[in-house]
């Protein structure tokens, strides 16, 4: 049975797992719902072969990611209760990060995932598996944009079958209108970085893995910071469909920092858990329930 009771286990994948994993630490890990082969006294001290039934028929257990980062206790602390406050609102729905190319939705979007004991799951690792293994890179070179964006609509649809996901969306998932009314079954934030941040983080790693990148004359910053202040003109409105927005700006000018690229993924971890708590409290009215 599926941890989300909405659809059928058809991916089964069996894992071997150390024997100290609890059941409740397996369901953080994989986000999916579990068939003991043991009874649960003999869990605790031996290894163990599980049954893993992910709630996702087509999601490879393996490209849902839960590894732990370790964090200073304060910030864990404060992860830790902005996530409980949210909890019982959020009620299992999954979480879409939305932003553009090299905003943060991967690094940031695992803070996430950790302090609400949610999977992980880049949507666009999750097109690649299903196109061959080939990158995105490669699937924009040989078969083309609209091919790509076809993909990320068919994982966006299975995605939003899922419960207790944080997922990294692609920065282009926002125009297509069908694409909100997946990422609307959960909860979506949009990383609202400024151009400037953007431009300098991309210059920093290359643009090898953004073919939208490609192809810019001049050097890496202002290449970087032309091409991405086109797109964001054409996508500013659409980004702007998210249930919560976390603006680096405000969060540089809250904390006294310089600016936008003096935040730490935590920083904006914290900020992103509470301002979907300021939107679920909305929905919620005022948490009056
Ligand atoms: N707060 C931050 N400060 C500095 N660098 C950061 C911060 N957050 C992320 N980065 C760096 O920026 C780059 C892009 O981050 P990340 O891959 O998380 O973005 P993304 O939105 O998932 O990108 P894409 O959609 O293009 O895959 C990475 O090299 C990452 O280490
Ligand atoms: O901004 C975009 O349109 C894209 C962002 C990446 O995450 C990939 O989804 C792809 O390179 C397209």
């Amino acid at each position: 049975m599926c941890s989300s009771g909405v659809m059928d286990a058809k991916a089964v994948q069996t894992l071997n797992l150390p024997g100290l994993t609890r059941p409740e630490k397996l369901l953080t890990r994989t986000g999916c719902s579990f068939t003991r082969t043991t009874k649960p006294e003999k869990l605790r001290m031996t290894r163990r072969r599980m049954v893993l039934a992910c709630s996702y028929n087509n999601v490879p257990a393996s490209i849902l990611e839960s590894e732990g980062h370790k964090f200073p206790l304060e910030e864990e602390l404060i992860l830790k209760n902005r996530s409980q406050q949210i909890q019982p609102y959020l009620n299992g729905r999954c979480v879409y990060v939305v932003g553009m190319m090299g905003s943060g939705k991967t690094t940031v979007g695992k803070i996430m995932s950790q302090a609400l004991s949610y999977s992980f799951c880049d949507c666009d690792t999750l097109i690649e598996e299903e196109v061959d293994g080939h990158s995105v890179a490669d699937i924009f070179k040989l078969y083309g944009e609209s091919f790509f964006r076809d993909k990320e609509t068919e994982a966006l649809n299975k995605l939003s079958l899922m419960h207790k996901l944080v997922i990294s969306t692609g920065g282009g998932a926002v125009v297509r209108p069908i694409n909100w009314k997946y990422m609307h079954k959960g909860v979506s934030v949009w990383l609202d970085v400024p151009v400037e941040a953007l431009a300098k983080r991309i210059a920093a790693v290359g643009t090898g893995s953004r073919p939208l990148l490609h192809d810019e004359a001049g050097d890496a910053y202002t290449a970087a910071l032309m091409r991405l202040s086109a797109l964001f003109e054409e996508r500013g409105e659409f980004y702007a469909n998210a249930n919560a927005r976390v603006s680096l700006e405000n969060i540089a000018i809250k904390l006294g920092r310089r600016d936008a690229s003096d935040l730490s993924p935590t920083d904006i971890a914290i900020e992103a858990l509470e301002q979907i708590g300021n939107f679920l409290k909305a929905e919620d009215g005022g948490y009056a329930r």
